[in-house]
């Protein structure tokens, strides 16, 4: 607005000067009425314009007057400088917080105020920015006059005139060192374990993912060690909580001792740490291993008593096992828990060819839960007769599963899954009560026959195998007890003989036969025998099938048929595949065979077809006339 004015100014004096000028040369001479008029009218209208200005200049003083109060007061630090970064100005609040006197900072720059906290790169990254942006802001740790390092957040303005050209740079920054200690106070408690201070679960994580990195960066291996105190629960009831937690502490002061400072020792649970260890080679890891077990359990004093603790450590290598972190730390302590079932004090690595197998098993277990569930398994029959009367006696239910991509599976494809898992009762009942809907189902076609079904010696052993035999039973009211045959395999070591003895008798009495089955295989045949209050003895297929040819294999069937015969049981042979086999079968008294010369297991529906042309097989009918005058005879099967 000053350049209108001043035209303004200039314009009206030139005429008065004129008029001035003309009254001199010509003292007579008046103004027109005209030219006075209009001369009244720009005086008037120049002295608004003058009061204008004067309104504007008060204004900008006011405004300059608050602007050095604000400077004057702000509670904020303010420091200005010229475009070489040299102090020009500071406020009182910069002189407060930073203990300078505003001489003493006047011509310098702020790097009086560095420290070395902020890292190599962040006063080149904070001036590229600035230059670019003619603005930063951040937090910064500096240094007072009095050597204290301070945290500020600093604003840094860059200030150009109207042709763009650099006037000064503008700071304003407060003090934040309370509340950046507030912030790392939190931190210590969201990251930091109270009692040890060494790194909790949640900042265990983070570093377990920088040492992954950090390992394959440098291609050195990581040790993820997971140790747990043995017998921790015994010093606390000895020594109390305080006790513990002593040891707990020392415990974490001896792990450090043992490694390096870039190491990690995390607390993560009760007794429980984490070891990182960046290692040259894998195999510094036992030596590392020993030596902190060996300081685990150098004895230490509680309350004036000696104490003596040990630990268990479960290590993974990575990247041997190239886990992500999480798997990583549940491998360790898949590992830990080992070397705590081996006896504890030791250490143990996690094997992953073990780890693998024991996925594929848990596939595989998954896999067959639902398979159940889907109905995909099916049951095949496979016939036993008696060779001296040529009858069909019954027939042995056989597990398949229908796989619905792999098709048909044997039994030795799943059934090694399930030992040791629920689903072994669960597929065991399924294949009794499909045995008996499926007895039904013949027995209204007027077939009658003898189901047998294998039972798994974890089956038989539980607790109320008898009473939900005696449920399955009655939920197929038209199928007699009697029909129903158990196999126990023999091989299988019954883990409790009188357990199993006390459940055979309860199924006896609710009139299901019994069948021991591999007769001969086991180490505790005769104990067996012996013990378990069986009917029918099953010669096993390795003897019937080599006893043509292996006089000792003979001499074993024949002292089972004489064993069964003396303490009248019923005998039978699997495994017969010829007619020679049957012959000799009937020779050595045993009449009752099953085997793949006979039939081989086949779908329930094929069954009765079966039978009716096993009558046409004149070859095996003629065995039975052939020794009629033999007192007994039995046959063997094969799976
Ligand atoms: N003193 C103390 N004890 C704790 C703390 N946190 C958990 N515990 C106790 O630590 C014990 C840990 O249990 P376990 O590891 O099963 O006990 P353990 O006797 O070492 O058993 P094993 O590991 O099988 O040898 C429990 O008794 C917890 O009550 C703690 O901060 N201080």
């Amino acid at each position: 607005m000053d350049k209108p004015d001043q035209a303004l100014n200039t314009e009206l004096r030139q005429r008065a000067e004129a008029w001035l000028q003309a009254r001199q040369q010509q003292p007579q001479a008046e103004l027109s009425a005209a030219d006075t008029l209009r001369l009244m009218h720009e005086l008037q209208v120049h002295q608004v314009e003058l009061e204008m200005q004067n309104e504007e200049l008060e204004r900008q003083q006011t405004d300059l007057r608050l602007a050095a109060k604000v400077f004057e007061h702000c509670y904020d630090g303010i420091m200005v400088t010229d475009p070489d970064t040299a102090i020009v100005d500071v406020n009182p609040a910069f002189c407060r917080i930073t203990g300078y006197a505003r001489e003493e900072v006047l011509g310098k720059t702020p790097r009086l105020l560095a420290s070395t906290m902020n890292g190599p790169l962040f006063h080149l990254r904070m001036w590229k920015f600035l230059h670019e942006n003619d603005y930063w802001s951040g937090d910064v740790w500096n240094v007072r006059k009095d050597g204290e390092l301070y945290a500020e957040r600093l604003a840094i303005s860059a200030v150009r005139d109207a042709n763009g050209v650099l006037q000064q740079y503008v700071g304003v920054f407060s003090d934040i060192s309370s509340a950046k200690k507030h912030e790392a106070e939190l931190d210590r408690i969201a990251n930091y374990d109270a009692l040890t201070g060494a790194p909790n679960r949640r900042l265990f994580a983070d570093r377990l993912n920088q040492a992954i990195a950090r390992s394959q960066r440098s291609a050195r291996p990581l040790a993820i060690c997971y140790l747990d105190l043995d017998g921790f629960k015994a010093v606390n009831d000895e020594f109390g909580h305080e006790g513990g937690d002593q040891l707990l502490v020392e415990t974490t002061r001896r792990l450090h001792g043992v490694l390096r400072t870039e190491d990690t020792v995390a607390r993560i649970g009760g007794d429980e740490f984490v070891l990182l260890v960046d290692l040259m080679v894998a195999e510094e890891c036992p030596a590392l291993l020993q030596r902190l077990l060996q300081a685990v359990s150098a004895p230490l004093l509680i309350q004036g008593k000696a104490c003596v603790i040990s630990a268990s450590i479960g290590v993974t290598l990575y990247p041997q096992d190239a886990a992500d972190a999480d798997t990583l730390l549940r491998h360790a302590d898949q590992a830990m828990y080992r070397a705590k079932e081996q006896g504890k004090n030791r250490y143990q690595l996690f094997d992953l060819l073990h780890d693998r197998e024991m996925q594929e098993r848990a596939a595989q277990q998954q896999a067959l839960a639902l398979a159940l569930e889907r109905e995909e398994f099916v049951l095949y029959y496979q016939p036993k007769v008696d060779l001296l009367d040529g009858t069909v006696i019954g027939v042995e239910a056989l597990i398949r599963w229908q796989h619905p991509q792999r098709g048909l599976l044997a039994p030795n494809a799943f059934l090694q899954y399930l030992q040791g898992n629920v689903l072994d009762r669960a597929i065991g009942e399924w294949v009794i009560s499909a045995a008996l809907r499926q007895q039904s189902a013949w027995r209204a076609q007027g077939l009658r026959l003898i189901s047998s079904v294998n039972i798994s010696p974890e089956h038989l052993l539980r607790e109320d195998f008898a009473a939900r035999l005696r449920l399955t039973l009655q939920a197929q009211p038209d199928v007699p007890a009697d029909c129903l045959e158990l196999e126990i395999l023999e091989s299988a070591a019954l883990s409790d003989v009188a357990q199993a003895a006390r459940t055979l008798a309860e199924c006896h009495q609710l009139g299901v036969q019994l069948s021991l089955d591999d007769f001969g295989t086991g180490y505790s045949s005769l104990l067996y025998f012996r013990s378990l209050p069986i009917d029918t003895l099953k010669i096993d297929q390795s003897f019937i099938r080599n006893m043509i040819m292996e006089p000792n294999d003979q001499l074993i069937v024949e002292g089972v048929v004489r064993l069964a015969d003396t303490f009248s049981r019923q005998v039978i042979a699997e495994g017969v595949e010829t007619l020679a086999h049957g012959a000799l079968l009937l020779k050595l008294g045993c009449r009752l065979c099953q085997g793949y010369g006979i039939a081989r297991p086949m779908p329930a529906a094929a069954l009765p077809g079966w039978i009716a042309q096993w009558q046409q097989q004149e070859h095996w009918l003629a065995l039975g006339t052939a020794d009629a005058g033999m007192a007994f005879g039995h046959e063997g099967n094969s799976v």
